[in-house]
């Protein structure tokens, strides 16, 4: 039982200090923006709690939840008891039901990421993808930014919107209509660094179209990039 301690201490560890960048690459505003992360091999995940300031979140208060979004304070384990890990005296993110949707049905997901990142959100008020038209967006998106349903926040509604939309592309960002970018990866650091990627493509497409039509890059060459990028750069 210790090990699930340590992973959960590990995961609120890394969600909270997640926190900041969302902040250093200026993705949020006030409190409008959270990363989860699930805690591996259990029906847990951990996320930023509701409506408290970036530069006053702690580790310890990170909300641990169940995968519909109900938070918990410990488990009965059985022979080894009842292990309790404690949990703040605050609500989980008002966007919670979406991200534990999301672990409920996309399995290889370990973090999801909201945020209203300015060019993101633009182009999600607009109801318009972002197309294929730079390099770095094949390499880390295999295509365009889709753009998911206008779904109301509080159910699963959102969560829905957001696993309908990715679960046949290869891109981790689904642009909520009206509402802003959901990123999904592996990890929840993954899904940081895809939310911080969709806002760089959505400006630079967006200044680009201020100058002229931008040019496509065709399918054979985005799956290219896409392969390269995900089995070979960095490695
Ligand atoms: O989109 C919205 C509200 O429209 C949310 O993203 C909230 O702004 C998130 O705030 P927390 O509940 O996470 O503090």
């Amino acid at each position: 039982m210790s090990s699930l301690l340590e992973s959960i201490a590990k995961v609120r560890r890394d969600v909270c200090d997640l926190h900041a960048e969302l902040t250093r690459y200026e993705l949020v505003v006030w409190t409008a923006g959270n990363v989860s992360g699930r805690i591996p091999g259990h029906d847990l995940m951990v996320i930023k709690p509701s409506g408290v300031s970036y530069d006053q979140l702690t580790p310890e208060l990170m909300v641990v939840t169940d995968l519909y979004g109900t938070p918990v304070r410990g488990m009965n384990t059985g022979s080894a008891g009842t292990v309790d890990w404690g949990n703040p005296e605050l609500s989980p993110s008002s966007d919670t039901a979406a991200h534990a949707y999301v672990y409920r049905h996309m399995p290889e997901v370990g973090g999801v990421v909201h945020t209203h990142s300015t060019y993101a959100t633009a182009w999600a008020a607009r109801g318009e993808e972002i197309p294929c038209v730079l390099t770095m967006m094949g390499d880390e998106f295999g295509g365009p930014i889709p753009v998911g349903p206008f779904a109301l926040i509080g159910d699963d509604s959102i969560g829905q919107g957001i696993v309908e939309t990715l679960k046949n592309s290869n891109s981790p960002a689904v642009l909520m209509q009206n509402h802003g970018p959901f990123t999904i990866g592996k990890s929840a650091r993954e899904a940081v660094k895809a939310a911080v990627m969709c806002e760089e493509v959505a400006r630079t497409v967006h200044i680009s179209r201020q100058l002229g039509e931008p040019l496509p890059i065709d399918q054979a060459k985005i799956e290219s990039l896409y392969k390269r990028y995900q089995n070979v750069y960095g490695r």
